[in-house]
């Protein structure tokens, strides 16, 4: 059954409204703009105490923002003189869209408006004649009501379209050029392997050895396979080899008496052949789809970003790892189509996606946004190895020559926009710092890198 459109909600608001006299409405609209602090405070307030809901709000950037939103929310609801009721539908709709976005649960809102109607109940019977309290209660308890109708509504609209994109994602990671991907994880696992047994002989001392998850391949399978794979057998047993060679056997090589070195170095052999199989068993599964890459570079295309990002806000919930996000343009693109034709624009597109995409960790994710557009998602970094990063970048694609129409080589330039996540439960905000970044790179000059 289709909901009530936009039209249909506004005049059932405007009736309901109606049904509470003037005067009533006249006195809750003073009450909200005397106590709207306190409304706001008293909700965040017991928000915070519930561990679920302190996981979305604790953040400090929400505390700034969130309690001056409230407030205006408030201000809004219960002004008696509503011009336009369509736009106060509108503004719900977009709460219950960013309620979707960060994937708080439903309870948790439910919860939030129950507080705040309790609030209400209290200053209502402590501030007007009791002869109103039934009439402004309920007036209250309705509005409020009315507008986790139409928030839910959106929000159930939005995550149905975000439950989809991640099970399509799923099914994209599980069948990304398979192929390829054994191929690389293959020779990562092996190498991480090599450089540790070059370590051991070279008699590296512990600190310095390299750990398996931070590798090339652990940062692929953390960031991407386990997330891809959930509930494969295989990921349980291949997150205990992991466990096992790093917080176990690496310390074991570090033993003064040789059996035991002898023995640690046999077991990390025994468990890298187990991942290669388990690995092998688990792509094997998999198909040989492809979806959700773009035609032209191969890279990702946008629809799967917000599921990529809100899986790394989580993952950054619970093990204060940062990651970063950079804006990508090549510069003056249009000028080089037009001098040189779409095609050798096209080429030049290929390539730069080819350098971003060697340039990148296993665990990293390469967008192209569209047009000359591409996004960075760089996993477990810090502002700094960001900076650092983007800045290499830049350097790379403005000193590699590019081949166009058979031999001609031609350079181009990128400029740069990026921002650190702030652990923000919405990563809408850290796109657009990014964005915004990547417009003052443009600004001063382009061919240039800022950090916002
Ligand atoms: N060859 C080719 N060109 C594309 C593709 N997609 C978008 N473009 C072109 O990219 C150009 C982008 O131009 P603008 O957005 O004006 O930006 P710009 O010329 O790069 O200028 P700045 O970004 O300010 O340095 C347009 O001319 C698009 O037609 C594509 O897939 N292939």
């Amino acid at each position: 059954m289709r909901y009530k459109d936009k039209h249909q909600l506004a005049t059932e608001w405007q009736t309901l409204l109606q049904r509470t006299s003037s005067p009533v409405r006249q006195a809750v609209e003073s009450l909200v703009l005397t106590h709207c602090v306190y409304f706001a405070d008293h909700f965040y307030q017991v928000m915070l105490e519930d561990p679920n809901a302190s996981l979305f709000l604790s953040n400090d950037q929400v505390g700034q923002r969130l309690n001056p939103s409230m407030q205006r929310w408030l201000s809004a609801m219960f002004s008696v003189e509503h011009e336009n009721f369509e736009a106060l539908v509108e503004q719900q709709e977009k709460v219950g869209q960013v309620h979707a976005r960060i994937d708080i649960p439903v309870n948790l809102v439910l919860n939030g408006a129950r507080q705040l109607k309790l609030a209400f109940y209290r200053q209502i019977n402590r501030d007007m004649p009791n002869a109103t309290h039934g009439e402004a209660s309920v007036y209250v308890s309705d509005h409020i009501d009315m507008a986790m109708e139409i928030m839910s509504h959106a929000y159930s609209v939005a995550n149905d379209r975000n439950a989809r994109t991640e099970e399509a994602y799923r099914l994209f990671s599980l069948t990304q050029s398979v192929g390829d991907e054994r191929e690389r994880q293959r020779s990562a696992l092996l190498d991480w392997e090599n450089t540790l047994m070059y370590g051991v002989a070279a008699q590296q001392d512990a600190a310095s050895l390299p750990r398996l998850a931070s590798s090339e391949f652990g940062l692929w399978y953390l960031h991407k396979a386990c997330h891809a794979f959930e509930g494969a057998p295989e990921i349980t047993a291949i997150t205990r080899c992991i466990e096992q060679i790093d917080n176990e056997w690496l310390k074991e090589l570090h033993k003064a008496d040789t059996a035991s070195r002898m023995n640690a170095l046999s077991d990390i052999r025994d468990a890298t052949r187990s991942i290669l199989m388990l690995l092998d068993n688990m792509l094997e599964r998999a198909s040989g789809l492809e979806a959700g890459r773009d035609s032209l570079t191969r890279l990702l295309n946008r629809k799967f970003l917000s599921v990529v990002l809100n899986r790394e806000i989580e993952i950054g919930r619970h093990s204060n790892k940062r990651f970063a996000l950079m804006m990508v343009d090549i510069d003056h693109f249009k000028a080089f189509n037009d001098t040189h034709g779409h095609d050798a624009g096209d080429s030049v597109l290929q390539q730069v996606a080819g350098i971003l995409d060697r340039s990148t960790r296993g665990g990293d994710y390469v967008f192209r946004m569209g047009g000359e557009e591409f996004l960075l998602v760089l996993v477990d970094t810090d502002a700094e190895g960001s900076r650092l990063f983007a800045e290499r970048l830049r350097q790379a694609i403005a000193n590699e020559p590019m081949l166009v129409a058979g031999d001609t080589l031609l350079n181009v330039t990128i400029s740069v926009g990026a921002t650190l996540h702030d652990g923000h439960p919405d990563y809408q905000r850290s796109l657009q710092r990014a964005d915004q970044a990547l417009y003052q790179a443009k600004h001063h000059g382009r061919n240039c890198v800022v950090m916002q």
